[in-house]
This record gives C-alpha cells, structure tokens and sequence, in this order.
C-alpha cells in the first residue's frame, strides 16, 4: 500500500511567540526536527507545550516567529496542502457527532479528495489498514461517541496513519491508554516513515523512544538535544524540581529514571 506516501519531512520552528489576551505564552521557542526523527517536546504543566504544537498545526496564530514544514511555511500554505503535510492526535478532539470509527478514519484521507469524489479502493484499503494497526479492525462499525478513551486515542491514531503525512504530531498520544497500549503506540511511531513532534509527560517514555528532547520551561525552550545527554537529572531538578536519579533499564541496559518522594508540594493539610 503506497497511496500518499512522501518522504519525511523536517519541521522548524523559529523564533516563536505566541501571546493569548496580552499574556506570553511561548517566547522565542527555537524547535528543529530533522526528518524522519521521534522529538519528544517535555515540561512541567502550563510551560507551553500543547501551545508551541497548536501553533504548528495551525490551531493557534504566533505573534512572531516562522514554522515550516519541509521548507514550507505553514502559515502561508493552503489548508489542504498543510493537510497533505501533517497529520495531527490532540487531547481534545471534538469529534462528538454520530460517527462510526470508519468514518472517522476515512476523514483522513480527505486531503486526497476532490469535493464531489467518494471513497476509492485505495482510500477503503488504507482505512482498514490503519484501524487494523492500531488494534481497533473490530471497531470499523462501532460508533465512535460509544468508545472509551483510550479506544477514540486509538481510532484517532488511525485517521492520522491514513492521511499518509510525512510529519505526524501528537499531544499525549499515550494519556488514556493502558499499558500495553502505550507500548504499542511508542513503539509504532519509532517504525513509522514519519517526522515525529510529540508532547509526552513521562521522562522515560521520552529517553526510550526519543531521538532529540526539547525542554520547555514556563513558555521558553531550556535544553534541547540528544535525549540521552539532555534529560539528566540536574536539569530536571532545575526545570521540574524533582530529585532524579538515573538507573539501567533491566530489560534494555539504558538510562531509566527514578524520583525521590517529595510529600505534597501542592498545599497544607486540611485540618480534618
Ligand atoms: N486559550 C487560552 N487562554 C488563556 N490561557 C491559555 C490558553 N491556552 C493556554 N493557556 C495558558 O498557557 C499556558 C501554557 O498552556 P499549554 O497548554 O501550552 O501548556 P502545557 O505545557 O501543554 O501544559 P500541560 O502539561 O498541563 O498540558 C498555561 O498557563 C495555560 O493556562
């Protein structure tokens, strides 16, 4: 199955500012993902990582700065040609009316068709293909308001692995899955032909499938680079307070990090 397949594309932000009612929410954000790479954008919560990715999907207007996918500046290209250029998996999509899960899917493939043309082959087939390797061929039929959350994560992966980009976002794509499944997903993405630009909240998700790992603290980018040598555990002291230690991975051999207990940061104890 070819249909759509292009080759990676590299994704760079640079310069990025986005303001919301006055206030600064990402500032001078510099992001590279080279082709055909797994970059895992981490932070604590509110530093800016869903903001940086909507301003890359075009959710949400930069005050300044540039985003190009594949030398092409996303903010000036078509809204179709930026669909054949990425697909997207948010938290928050608001897929509420009466679908089944094929039909979702098949949305992918939208940004292949003309405004009167229905489903070819090619489109039938891919649908399949797509819900069939995120383990949901069982649900074609089900109604996806029907599903719980990790299952509508899944049929969401699927209609992004349909629309065949070559750079694919996701923001925590592995919130509601269990564990089998966010093995699966992190392992299928690190096979896909794909540029890959994920915010992810676990640190070793990010260290074991990651190439590069950009570090976003309170709107800014902190550290970026090689996962390895950039998630240690003085930054993350620095960026999320946390006290880290750095163990071996007993399956894999590499770096596993493990956090000291810190007792409730977030407020007193009532008193009852
Ligand atoms: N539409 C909006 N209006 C006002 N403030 C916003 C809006 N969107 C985001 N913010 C604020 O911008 C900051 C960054 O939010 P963002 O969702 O990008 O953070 P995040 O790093 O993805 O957080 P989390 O890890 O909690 O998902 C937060 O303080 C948030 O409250």
């Amino acid at each position: 199955m070819t249909a759509n397949r292009r080759a990676p594309l590299g994704i760079a932000v640079r310069d990025l500012d986005v303001a919301i009612d006055g206030r600064a929410i990402v500032s001078g954000a510099t992001v590279l993902a080279p082709a055909g790479t797994v970059t895992a954008v981490i932070g604590p919560n509110g530093s800016g990582k869903s903001t940086l990715l909507r301003a890359v999907y075009r959710a949400c207007r930069p005050s300044s700065g540039t985003v190009h996918i594949g030398g092409q500046d996303v903010w000036q290209t078509r809204a179709r040609d930026n669909a054949r250029a990425r697909a997207v998996v948010t938290q928050h999509q608001g897929e509420s009316a009466d679908f089944t899960c094929r039909e979702i899917v098949d949305m992918g493939r939208s940004p292949y068709k003309g405004l009167l043309s229905g489903e070819s082959a090619d489109d039938r087939l891919i649908v399949a293909e797509s819900l069939e390797r995120v383990g949901m061929a069982a649900f074609a039929d089900r109604h996806f308001q029907n599903l719980s959350g990790g299952e509508r994560q899944r049929v969401l992966l699927a209609r992004a692995l349909a629309q065949r980009a070559p750079a694919i976002l996701l923001d925590e794509p592995t919130n509601h899955l269990d564990v089998e499944s966010q093995i699966a997903l992190l392992g299928m993405i690190g096979d896909l032909d794909a540029t890959i630009l994920l915010a992810l909240h676990d640190l070793n998700q990010a260290l074991a499938h990651a190439d590069h790992v950009v570090v976003m603290g309170a709107g800014r980018v902190v550290a970026a680079g090689p996962a390895e040598s950039t998630v240690t555990p003085g930054l993350l002291a620095e960026v999320f307070r946390v006290d880290a230690r750095i163990v071996a991975d007993p399956f894999t051999g590499g770096p596993h990090l493990v956090f000291a207990s810190i007792g409730n940061r977030w407020g007193s104890p009532s008193d009852h």
